[in-house]
């Protein structure tokens, strides 16, 4: 089958790729012409394991491309994908200036009824808007165009396996042919198919992300309770998580949730609600708690040393997750500033995010290329993103390069065995201080 998929962020890029490994014929349209321009040279604009050498084989395979031109993407295509950004507007409600502009642009340039299948995360009811945008745009022509959600849950840092092997498809349709098309799109995947109506589908992204989020919030709140009643939230995690109806995915507590769609998402959910009369009071407590985790480790420093006013502080880790350089609503960010105006002196490392960062962070900020070098002479480190380069650094470097050997871990990516072994003071989230073995005649603070 021929399908064209319009905006290449994350989702459509992954929808191309993904459908042209599946044999379909693709045909990829964005207006940034850089980005084009870029992934015509098969370059991934985005750093996701996996991503590069699928892409290749299937531009070497004549099976996906890349174009500007809607009149060229649309051309022929049995559907049409759209997975445009539907970014927060300024009162926290998605804006849907992009779909809309796609959806222009799809009816103007299409010359047979069509079906249009929404990858992008809308507000529920934009289905029905999509389809009239559309229709508008074909009024005076004898084509009419079906509209099909199919909402996507991808991860990112993970997006290769999540595509392939996700949990399910969600197919929300009310024309069954329109169902039927975007079902044998994904039929060689043999995964589980959900078919809905439309609004259902909607939601159920919604629903998802927001629970998603709810939980890792509830259990950043049990790891505040641990630290206060001497529990180990690393240990009561395990526990909840034996328990099927439970769970154990999204209970590693941290330093709050980030990047481009929890936040966006659990906001807009909230501000559909408000438009229904309805006031989700959960997700006002998800939001709260999500900011009061971002300062934590400040808080934890602050009571360690009194102030930090002129300290150098090493941030290990910017973007919001690992295998991303994504900095897009990262922790790392609301972090920094913290630290900066608090005086403190910032170096930080990231294995893949530091070109993103650049233009994010304020120039004060120190990005060193060397995760040895950057923690060199500083007074204590803030790990931030849980890389796996640094779930396998040698802890005692921290002891070696450090002033102090101090480390604060956003993350619990050490077990507390770890660092008393390596020798360092260890504060994580939900769990115990690990103090370096007393010497006689020393305290913590002078060690
Ligand atoms: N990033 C993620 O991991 C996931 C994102 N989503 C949802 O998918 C949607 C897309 O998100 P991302 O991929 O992160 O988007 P993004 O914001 O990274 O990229 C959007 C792309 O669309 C292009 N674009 C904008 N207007 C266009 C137009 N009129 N025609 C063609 N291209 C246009 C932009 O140039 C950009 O390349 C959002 O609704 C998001 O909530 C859903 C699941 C996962
Ligand atoms: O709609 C979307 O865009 C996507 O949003 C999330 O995916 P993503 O944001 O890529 O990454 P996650 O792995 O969900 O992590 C989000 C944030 O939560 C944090 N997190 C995650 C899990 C956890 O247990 N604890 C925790 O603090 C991560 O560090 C990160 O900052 C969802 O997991 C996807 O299913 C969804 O498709």
């Amino acid at each position: 089958m021929k399908a064209a998929v319009a905006g290449t962020g994350y989702v459509g890029l992954f929808t191309g790729v993904i459908l042209s490994e599946l044999g379909h014929s693709v045909i990829c349209i964005d207006t940034d012409r850089g980005k084009v321009a870029l992934m015509d040279m098969g370059q991934p604009p985005i750093h996701e394991p996996g991503l590069a050498p699928m892409m290749k084989k299937n531009l070497e395979a004549g099976r996906l491309c890349f174009t500007t031109d809607y009149e060229e993407g649309c051309k022929g295509a049995d559907a049409i994908f759209i997975a445009v950004g539907t970014p927060e507007d300024k009162n926290g409600r998605a804006d849907l200036r992009f779909v809309r502009e796609a959806c222009m642009s799809i009816g103007r340039a299409v010359t047979s009824d069509v079906t249009v299948v929404t990858k992008s995360t809308v507000p529920v009811g934009t289905n029905d808007l999509i389809k009239d945008w559309i229709n508008f745009e074909l009024r005076d022509s004898s084509f009419e165009a079906s509209v099909v959600s199919n909402p996507e849950f991808l991860r990112q840092g993970s997006a290769v396996h999540d595509s392939l092997y996700a949990d399910r498809v969600i197919i929300g349709a009310d024309d069954q042919n329109a169902g039927d098309l975007v079902e044998a799109l994904y039929f060689p995947l043999n995964l589980p198919v959900i078919r809905t109506d439309i609004r259902s589908a909607e939601m159920i992204k919604y629903a998802s992300n927001a629970f998603l989020a709810m939980k890792i919030s509830f259990i950043n709140e049990i790891a505040q309770l641990s630290e206060r009643i001497g529990a180990d939230v690393e240990e009561v995690a395990a526990g909840m998580g034996k328990d099927e109806r439970i769970g154990s995915r999204f209970l590693q507590a941290g330093i709050g949730y980030g990047g481009s769609c929890f936040p966006k998402d659990t906001k807009a959910l909230k501000g559909m609600a408000g438009d229904m009369g309805y006031s989700f009071k959960l997700l006002d407590a998800v939001e709260q708690v999500n900011m009061q985790q971002q300062t934590v480790l400040v808080e934890k420093a602050l009571n360690r040393f009194g102030s930090v006013d002129g300290l150098r502080v090493t941030v290990l880790g910017l973007s919001f997750k690992p295998n991303t350089d994504d900095m897009r609503e990262a922790p790392s960010v609301v972090i920094i500033n913290q630290l900066l105006a608090l005086g403190a002196h910032v170096s930080a490392y990231d294995p893949a995010a530091a070109a993103k960062a650049k233009n994010i962070l304020p120039s004060s900020v120190r990005l060193v290329h060397e995760l040895e070098l950057s923690l060199y002479n500083s007074d204590f480190v803030f790990l931030v993103t849980d890389w796996a380069e640094f779930k396998r650094m040698d802890l005692r470097k921290v002891k070696w390069y450090t002033k102090q050997g101090i480390l604060f871990d956003g993350r619990n990516i050490f077990s507390s065995e770890e660092a008393r072994q390596a020798g360092i003071e260890y504060h994580s989230i939900g769990r115990p201080v690990i103090y370096p073995q007393i010497v006689r005649g020393q305290t913590p603070h002078n060690l």
